[in-house]
């Protein structure tokens, strides 16, 4: 391959010039302490700050991460989202937001994977580290499982959202709550009733949260695997990468089988979840984007286990 000619007879100053040309200054003169040990630590000031501060932390904060799976692919690398925070007092002024990062630096040298034991740990730890009583720790990432087309068993990618949030408090122990957002087709049972033929039809996102039991066994069980079964399974029909005819044929003939409207899905989900032994308390939304109208349809349902039993 030929190299190309490229033009380099302009003569510019140097970078430091350049800098100086565009703004920067030498430094003034340094009085304040460079030891860390010198220097004042305001978020540590001790004071009648007013209000006790229900939770303070960081967001946002994008990490790779490793996620056990018991669909293929069963180890998987992925973007993990996550907020820390902890409760403060008021007569602390400010939480040590380092050590937040910190901590997420000395488990990924670990070889972090997002399992709920693990989290768990991360989240009493951490609230050891901030010398608080309580933490909790969130972390948000897209779960990929392989997904094959139900009569030519071409396989390819499908996706959905997860969330993993663990509460932690000295006294109580660990809240964990974790949420799955997976997509499905929905086929509209009016539109199918009235109409002479077909039917419209719609993306439903299906989104599941639930309140883990204590005794929630996750080498038996996957959660994710088990939310994203309840959803799809109840679905006019599953969403596919990899569609040939005889697929397309087989999933159009499914949805039209299976008519459901937001509520149907969010009842019947919630009957999937009901059945779930691991399952505390769930509360289920189902948002259709319409094909119809340029507005999304939705229901939501929630349901405590618990206070059936009281
Ligand atoms: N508390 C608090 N810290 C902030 C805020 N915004 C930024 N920070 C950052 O907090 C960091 C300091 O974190 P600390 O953990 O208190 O640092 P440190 O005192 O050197 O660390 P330790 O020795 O572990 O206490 C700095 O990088 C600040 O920029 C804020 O709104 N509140």
């Amino acid at each position: 391959m030929n190299k190309t000619e490229l033009n380099h007879n302009k003569q510019l100053p140097s970078k430091e010039e350049r800098h100086q040309l565009f703004g920067s200054v030498n430094p003034g003169p340094r009085t304040k302490p460079v030891d860390k040990d010198k220097m004042a630590d305001l978020q540590n000031s001790k004071k009648d700050f007013l209000f006790d501060i229900d939770m303070v932390g960081i967001s946002n904060v994008k990490h790779p991460i490793r996620i056990p799976s018991k669909l293929t692919p069963e180890i998987q690398t992925t973007i993990g989202t996550f907020s820390f925070g902890s409760s403060i007092v008021k007569g602390s002024k400010g939480t040590n937001m380092s050590r937040f990062t910190e901590q997420l630096d000395k488990y990924h040298n670990e070889g972090f994977a997002i399992d709920i034991a693990t989290l768990k740990g991360f989240t009493e730890e951490l609230a050891g580290r901030l010398k608080e009583k309580d933490a909790e720790v969130e972390v948000h990432f897209p779960w990929f499982f392989e997904r094959k087309g139900p009569y030519s068993d071409l396989a390819g990618m499908n996706y959905a959202d997860a969330t993993i949030r663990d509460e932690y408090r000295e006294e109580t122990g660990h809240d964990v709550t974790v949420t799955l957002t997976g997509k499905i087709t929905t086929l509209c049972p009016c539109s199918k009733e009235i109409s002479e033929y077909s039917a419209h039809n719609q993306r439903g996102n299906v989104s599941m949260t639930v309140t883990l039991t204590d005794d929630f066994d996750e080498q038996e069980i996957d959660w994710k695997a088990a939310l994203l079964e309840a959803a799809e399974s109840n679905a006019s029909a599953r969403i596919h990468p990899v569609l040939k005819r005889p697929d397309e044929k087989m999933v159009t003939e499914q949805a039209y089988e299976n008519p459901r409207f937001v509520e149907d899905i969010v009842r019947l989900v919630a009957a999937d979840l009901y059945e779930l032994e691991f399952v505390e308390a769930f509360s289920v939304t189902c948002r259709n984007e319409e094909s119809i109208h340029l507005h999304d349809a939705v229901a939501t349902l929630s349901y405590d286990k618990k206070q059936e039993a009281e």
